[in-house]
């Protein structure tokens, strides 16, 4: 793959870093204390439903200012740097219908470019690239609101990519889609030159990541290469489920 491209003059992937990061939402600490580093090219975020993961990509994003504690992403606060979170990430979240604004594919797409200072026609060139690349030049000028749910996602994803950040953090973008739908959507994010860290509770999501951080309610529970961290994830996602604790409210 050709990472040069993706703001990527290193060829190492951006470090994703968390020191005692804590978070607290309307008095209850949703993170407590998470040091993390991982620095691969596919990292996977994973955890039960409340255990902090949307949360975590919104402050890696620098949407949200974190209670206490260090979060950077590239070596940059997010947060605190907006220029610098334009260039370096972009996200892609569960519902694109909460992401679609424009009433054409080509006006979504030129969007991004547009923001990042590009003019109308060089915006629109890019955003035509794009399409090109993966394979969608026909869409260009298709209602976004006439596209079926995998569809839109696909749009979100070329939208996300036509701004080249050098990482894509997306949180649960493929849950409530079918099976060929979701095999299609990695099939296209397989081919992003850049850093992508997903979040999921499905494993199957994460299967060729290099490192997978688990999160167990505001904690890590392990981190390190998938490989190791996966099956002991799964094993203690089954162990829990014969357990009854759907019934506790304090969760
Ligand atoms: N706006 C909010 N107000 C109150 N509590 C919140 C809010 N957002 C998140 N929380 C709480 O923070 C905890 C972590 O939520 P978060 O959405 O980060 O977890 P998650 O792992 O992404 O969950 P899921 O897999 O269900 O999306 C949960 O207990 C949740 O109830």
């Amino acid at each position: 793959m050709d990472r040069s491209l993706y703001n990527g003059a290193t060829p190492s992937a951006p470090v994703l870093e968390m020191k005692d990061l804590r978070h607290e939402i309307e008095g209850k600490e949703v993170l407590r204390g998470l040091d993390v580093r991982a620095d691969a090219w596919r990292i996977g975020i994973v955890g039960r439903n409340g255990s902090g993961k949307s949360t975590l990509i919104r402050l890696l994003a620098g949407l949200i200012v974190p209670t206490a504690g260090i979060v950077r992403l590239g070596g940059h606060d997010l947060a605190r740097d907006r220029r610098a979170a334009l260039r370096e990430v972009g996200i892609l979240f569960q519902n694109p219908d909460h992401q679609i604004i424009f009433p054409t594919v080509i006006e979504e797409i030129a969007f991004g470019p547009r923001q990042q200072g590009n003019g109308k026609t060089a915006a629109e060139d890019l955003a035509r690239s794009v399409l090109d690349q993966f394979g969608k030049a026909h869409w260009a000028e298709a209602q976004t609101n006439a596209l079926s749910q995998g569809q839109k996602h696909l749009v979100c994803l070329m939208a996300v990519a036509a701004m080249k950040p050098r990482t894509i953090l997306l949180d649960e973008p493929f849950s409530g889609l079918d099976i060929p739908t979701r095999q299609q959507l990695h099939r296209y994010l397989a081919q992003y030159e850049g850093q992508i860290v997903h979040v999921t509770h499905d494993p199957t999501d994460l299967e060729t990541y290099d490192q997978t951080i688990w999160l167990d309610a505001g904690q890590v529970a392990l981190a390190g290469a998938t490989a190791d961290v996966l099956p002991r994830y799964i094993s203690e996602m089954h162990r829990q489920g014969e357990r009854d604790d759907i019934s506790d409210l304090s969760r």
